[in-house]
Formats: C-alpha cells, sequence, structure tokens
C-alpha cells in the first residue's frame, strides 16, 4: 500500500454522502453530499477542505447513483483529489445489510458482491445502491482495493434471545429471518467515544446509544458488546422514524391486505416511506415539526409524543436488558440536534438516575458532552457519530495488513 487516503462512500436510498480522508492524520480533504437522486431537483454539495473549503453547489437532475458518483469523482477532480490519484489507498463503502456472514470489515471481491446482492430483499432501500456504489467505484479504480463496511457487524454479538423472534424455528432458519440490527458502525463508534467521555475503557461501561436520524435506532451495549438493538430483520423495526413505522403488530398487515385490498408493495411502501413522523404529520424533518409544535399545531404535537413515547419504552427497555446503565448517549441529526427530543426522552425518569440539566442540554458543540447534571447516577450524553471516519478507520486498518 502506498497511498495514505481514503474515499468513503455512503450510498443511501435518494442520496450518496462521502468524504475523502488523509489517515495520517484522519483530516478531512473534502466531503460532499448528492441529495434526492433520480428526481428533477437532484443537489450536489461538494466541499474540498484541503483546498481552502469553499463549497460548490450544483442542482439538476441526477438520474441514479452511478451519475451521481461519476458527478462526484469530477467535482474530486477539480481540485486535484480525484480518483486517479496515487495517494488513494483504498475506497471504503457503507453496505447497510450484510446478513449472519459478515462480522468485520471485508475486501470487497465477486464473492462478497454476490452475498450483497443476495441480501437485497431484506434490504430494498440500501443494498442497491450500496452495490451500484461499489461497481462504479471499481470501474473508475479497478486497481484499487474496495472494502465493504457492514451496518450489521456490529450487532452479531447479540445472543440468540434477542436476536430470535418467537416463531416457528424451521422456517425461521430455512429463510434466515432473525434480527440482524443496522447501523452498527455508528453504535461502535459511539458507545466507544461515550466510554472515553466517562474516562474509561469500552469493557468497564454499560451504554444505551440512540442513533435517531432519518432512520433511527436504539442499542444496548455491554461492556463493548452489542446486546440488543431496535432493528431487525430490516431497518424497519423499532423507533418511530422519518418515514418509516417501527414496531406494530404484524397483522396489520394482514388486515391492510385483506381488509384494506393493499398489495404486499404498496404496504411496503406505506410502512417504509409513507408512515413514522411523515406519515403522522406530513413532516419528517424534526425541526419542522418543532416549528409547528411550538406554533400550537396539534398533528405535530401528536407526532412528536407518539416519537417520544416509543423511544421512552425503549430506553426502559434496555435498561432492564443491561441491569446496570453508565451512560445514554444521543446522536445523529436529531440525537445532537433536538434538545426538546433529549429533555423529553427522559423527563421524569429520576428514580432511574435519568435527567438532564437544562442548560447543558441547551448548548451547542459539535464536541462529546454531559448533559446530566453534576454527579447524576448515568451520565447523559450528546455525542456526534462520524460513520464516515469510522469506515475510513476500518478500511485503512485492513488494507494495511494486507
Ligand atoms: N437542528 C436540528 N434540530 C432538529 N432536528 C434536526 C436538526 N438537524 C437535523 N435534524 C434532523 O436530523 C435528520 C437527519 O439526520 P441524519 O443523521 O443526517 O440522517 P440520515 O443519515 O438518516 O440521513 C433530519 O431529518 C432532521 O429530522
Ligand atoms: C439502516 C438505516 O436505516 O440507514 P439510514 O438511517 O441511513 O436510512
Ligand atoms: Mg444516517
Amino acid at each position: 500500500m502506498t497511498g495514505t487516503r481514503v474515499l468513503v462512500l455512503n450510498s443511501g436510498s435518494s442520496s450518496v454522502k462521502y468524504q475523502l480522508l488523509d489517515m495520517r492524520d484522519s483530516s478531512r480533504l473534502a466531503v460532499g453530499l448528492v441529495e434526492r437522486i433520480g428526481e428533477e431537483t437532484s443537489r450536489l454539495k461538494h466541499t474540498p477542505l484541503a483546498n481552502g473549503g469553499e463549497a460548490r453547489e450544483q442542482t439538476g437532475p441526477i438520474a441514479d447513483h452511478e451519475a451521481a458518483l461519476k458527478a462526484v469523482a469530477e467535482e474530486l477532480d477539480k481540485d486535484g483529489l480525484g480518483l486517479g490519484s496515487p495517494e488513494l489507498a483504498a475506497i471504503g463503502h457503507r453496505v447497510v445489510h450484510g446478513g449472519r456472514q459478515f462480522t468485520e470489515p471485508t475486501v470487497i471481491d465477486e464473492r462478497v458482491l454476490a452475498e450483497i446482492e443476495r441480501l437485497i430483499p431484506v434490504a430494498p432501500l440500501h443494498n442497491p445502491a450500496n452495490l451500484t456504489g461499489i461497481r462504479t467505484a471499481q470501474a473508475l479504480r479497478p486497481d484499487l482495493p474496495q472494502v465493504a463496511v457492514f451496518d450489521t457487524a456490529f450487532h452479531t454479538t447479540m445472543p440468540e434471545s434477542a436476536a430470535r423472534y418467537a416463531i416457528d424455528v424451521e422456517t425461521a432458519d430455512e429463510h434466515r429471518i432473525r434480527r440482524y440490527g443496522f447501523h452498527g458502525t455508528s453504535h461502535a463508534y459511539v458507545s466507544r467515544a461515550t466510554a472515553k467521555l466517562l474516562g474509561k475503557a469500552p469493557e468497564d461501561v454499560n451504554v444505551i446509544v440512540l442513533h435517531l436520524g432519518n432512520g433511527a435506532s436504539a442499542s444496548a451495549v455491554r461492556a463493548g458488546r452489542c446486546v440488543d438493538t431496535s432493528m431487525g430483520l430490516t431497518p424497519l423495526e423499532g423507533l418511530v422514524m422519518g418515514t418509516r413505522s417501527g414496531d406494530l403488530d404484524p397483522a396489520v398487515i394482514f388486515h391492510l391486505a385483506r381488509v384494506g385490498g393493499l398489495s404486499m408493495d404498496d404496504i411496503d411502501t406505506l410502512l417504509n416511506k409513507k408512515s413514522g413522523l411523515i406519515g403522522l404529520c406530513g413532516d419528517n424533518d424534526m425541526r419542522e415539526i418543532r416549528r409547528r409544535v411550538d406554533e400550537g399545531d396539534e398533528r405535530a404535537r401528536l407526532a412528536f409524543d407518539i416519537y417520544i413515547h416509543r423511544l421512552r419504552k425503549y430506553i426502559g427497555a434496555y435498561y432492564a436488558v443491561l441491569g446496570r446503565v453508565d451512560a445514554i448517549a444521543f446522536t445523529a441529526g436529531v440525537g445532537e440536534n433536538a434538545a426538546p427530543v433529549r429533555e423529553a426522552a427522559v423527563a421524569g425518569l429520576e428514580g432511574l438516575g435519568l435527567a438532564v440539566d437544562a442548560e447543558r442540554n441547551g448548548a451547542r458543540s459539535d464536541e462529546p458532552r454531559l448533559i446530566s447534571p453534576e454527579g447524576a447516577r448515568v451520565a447523559v450524553a450528546v455525542v456526534p457519530t462520524d460513520e464516515e471516519l469510522e469506515i475510513a478507520t476500518q478500511t485503512y486498518a485492513l488494507v494495511g495488513s494486507l
């Protein structure tokens, strides 16, 4: 390996986030985002931090993930940071579903690609985008190692009691139905960063991590290992999300099919894309929902209350799963920025040792920080996630060991 740079690609269902890092000091040379892929109003925002940091934006239709990545490659080229650079050591890809096979970052070959493809039915929003990202990057730099870092990897330590659904064992095994969990790169990074914030080793702390982005999940981490998480076979289970319902009685699906006359695809779209906050009140952005709540909007209030109620249930559940909790960490877009969500999530839980200090909770910072009062039994923390840095670190370590 000659280069010291890693390009990280996080291809979502309608977006690509990317970062180019120099792994000698983990500094960011460029960061960017392509949003609304497949729409007329796609937007690419590219910030070349290495060269003065003046952000560039372009809007206009970007048809698919392949076109998006090519546009990203062109932007990087303009700054002399292109994919052709000999400084580039590897490309790291976030891959959402890795099943049970992939417990570690993995160099991508045909067998790995085939496995990611086989898992599409259980991650239909994510794995196809991840695959396109990998194939496009391979076409641009066939000589370079491409590494997959799986969202599911951190959760493979879950005990069977947490990972299995209570359904017929043979049927479950035949169809590989079990709880895999997602956002694992974030849960791993944040649980470690939380231990560091407490001045302890990860092996010495039990943490509940609340990753609240557009997709949202909770996890219970005992001594550095995941023992339970809220997402399941697919990223649909668990918390109320931006557009996903999270937990519901599975019979809702039979009812919608038999009585409502909806097709399976209609129900899939309803639960994944038209439910959660957007289904409840028409908005999936927590900033907009809070603005409406503050104006007295009843539907936004109800959506917020349902979101919080579910979150509190998971906090209580994972408290019981762990027995002893040292810290609760809020992360991702909502967790890092929405003080009212954090306040409501632990309100009235002093009996469990949980509280937030209003002033600390309202302060703004990009650094990990405590928001619980001085001397609290359980630390409540805001710990910004950095999935891209974690993917780059794992990718660089793997290619360095080849
Ligand atoms: N200042 C803010 N206040 C409240 N919510 C915010 C704020 N900034 C971002 N968010 C929320 O974070 C979400 C995006 O989180 P993010 O972790 O980036 O999600 P994803 O990676 O799933 O796209 C937005 O949809 C919005 O609800
Ligand atoms: C797995 C998942 O839900 O990812 P995201 O939050 O990026 O949609
Ligand atoms: Mg995310």
